[in-house]
Parts: C-alpha cells; sequence; structure tokens
C-alpha cells in the first residue's frame, strides 16, 4: 500500500517500487510483529535512491539546518538527505553510545522500552530540524527525537519515514508536529500461524500482498 493521497505523490510509481523492495517477516522479533525490513530496499539501488530523492525534493527549500537520524535505521537514510539538503547529520543514539554530553529521553516501543540520546552541542537554539527514521509504529521513537530537539531549542519542521503505520499517520501522536511517509506496511496473508506458507518463523519470506498491516499489540 502506498501513502500517495497523503504525501502528495498520489500515482508516482516510484512508491509501488519502494514499497515492493520492502521485505516483510512475519512473527519477527516476535509472534504477531510483521516486521519491515527495509534492508532489502537498500539492496535495490534505483528504489533506495528513490525513497531518497523523494525527501530530498520535499526538504531542500525548507530551511532545514539539521537532519536528525534515529538509530539504527534512520542512519541509513539520514545522512545521504543531510548531504544533499546542505544540512548537517546529528545521530540520536541509544544509550551510552554517545561519547560526550548527552540528553536522553525514554519511550516505549512497540516490543520493548527504551532510550534516545544527543550530544549536548550538536544543535544550536532556533535550528530548524528534520527528524528520519525507517519506519514510524506508535509514534514513541518520534516523539522522544522532538522532546530531545526542543529541549535544546530546535524548531521540529517534520517528522519523515519510510513506512507508517496507519494509527499514527497524521499528527495526533507527535506532538503536533507533521508526519510524512512514503508507503504504508505490507502484510503477509495467512500468517496467523508460527509456519507461514511453509516458511519458517522469522524466514524470510517476501510479502506480495498489500492489505492490512497486524501488530502484535
Ligand atoms: O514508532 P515506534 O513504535 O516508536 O517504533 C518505531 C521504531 O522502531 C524501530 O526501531 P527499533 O527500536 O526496533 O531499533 P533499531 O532501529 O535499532 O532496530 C524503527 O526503526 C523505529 O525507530
Ligand atoms: N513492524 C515493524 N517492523 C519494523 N520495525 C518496526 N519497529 C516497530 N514496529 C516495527
Amino acid at each position: 500500500m502506498f501513502a500517495g493521497d497523503q504525501n502528495g505523490l498520489q500515482g508516482d510509481p516510484r512508491l509501488k517500487a519502494i514499497s515492493e523492495a520492502i521485505r516483510v517477516v512475519p512473527h519477527f522479533p516476535k509472534p504477531g510483529i510483521m516486521f519491515q525490513d527495509i534492508t532489502t530496499l537498500l539492496l535495490d539501488h534505483k528504489a533506495f535512491k528513490d525513497a531518497v530523492d523523494i525527501f530530498v525534493d520535499r526538504y531542500r527549500d525548507m530551511d532545514i539546518s539539521v537532519v536528525a537520524g534515529v538509530e539504527a535505521r534512520g542512519f541509513m537514510f539520514g545522512p545521504s538527505i543531510a548531504l544533499a539538503i546542505g544540512a548537517k547529520f546529528v545521530p540520536l543514539r541509544k544509550p551510552r553510545k554517545l561519547p560526550g554530553e548527552v540528553i536522553s529521553e525514554a519511550y516505549v516501543l512497540e516490543y520493548g522500552t527504551d532510550c534516545l540520546e544527543m550530544h549536548v552541542g550538536a544543535v544550536q537554539p532556533g535550528e530548524r530540524a528534520l527528524v528520519i527514521d525507517d519506519l514510524v509504529a506508535t509514534g514513541g521513537t518520534l516523539c522522544a527525537a522532538i522532546r530531545l530537539l526542543e529541549r535544546v531549542g530546535a524548531q521540529v519542521v517534520e517528522c519523515a519515514c519510510v513506512v507508517g503505520l496507519r494509527e499514527v499517520k497524521g499528527q495526533h501522536r507527535l506532538n503536533g508536529k507533521p508526519l510524512y511517509i512514503l508507503v504504508e506496511p505490507r502484510q503477509l496473508t495467512n500468517c496467523s500461524a508460527p509456519s507461514v506458507n511453509g516458511v519458517a518463523v522469522n524466514g524470510v519470506e517476501t510479502c506480495r500482498h498489500n492489505d492490512l498491516y497486524l501488530s502484535a499489540t
């Protein structure tokens, strides 16, 4: 499924290719989760470049000076976008990874809890920031990222993800910040059992169906 009616890209054939390049792995990392694996998108040069280009086209004239990427998968898209739009890249890292002075924000995940940290001094008050990640599920991670940036006085212009779950499309889970997504998650059919069409749990079956997303929660 593509998010073309929300992101202004309705009918853009690039979205179909991007969506189909994302592998869906049922029951990973735990039963009930339909894991959207963007590593297969990274293997597809054209689809990967198209995804980055769409973001670059959207943000190049928005006077953004900071692209903040969420560890780990936001690091796979953020630096390319930052370089192309002339912004700096600021990594928002998991706990105890950054060596300098940090500020921290805890958050709840679809499958656990975690915390994001940012180096003090990486972002200055008044800077205009874009937050980038591969996927938004509950929105908890993006909210933590927004809080980090706002605590140092930055203005979060928008959050951008390749994949967005329906429930968090729009702004209600992101402290009113706009959310821009490219595609909706795909879903394997007949995958409620641990074994799907002979493919083992945590196997590498690629979803070919665009249908409802099933969450474990
Ligand atoms: O919208 P949310 O419910 O907060 O979930 C989305 C987050 O979950 C995933 O990361 P994860 O925490 O699994 O870490 P990883 O990128 O290091 O695998 C994903 O890359 C997002 O960052
Ligand atoms: N369903 C999912 N697929 C990939 N990453 C996720 N992060 C949270 N939920 C996810």
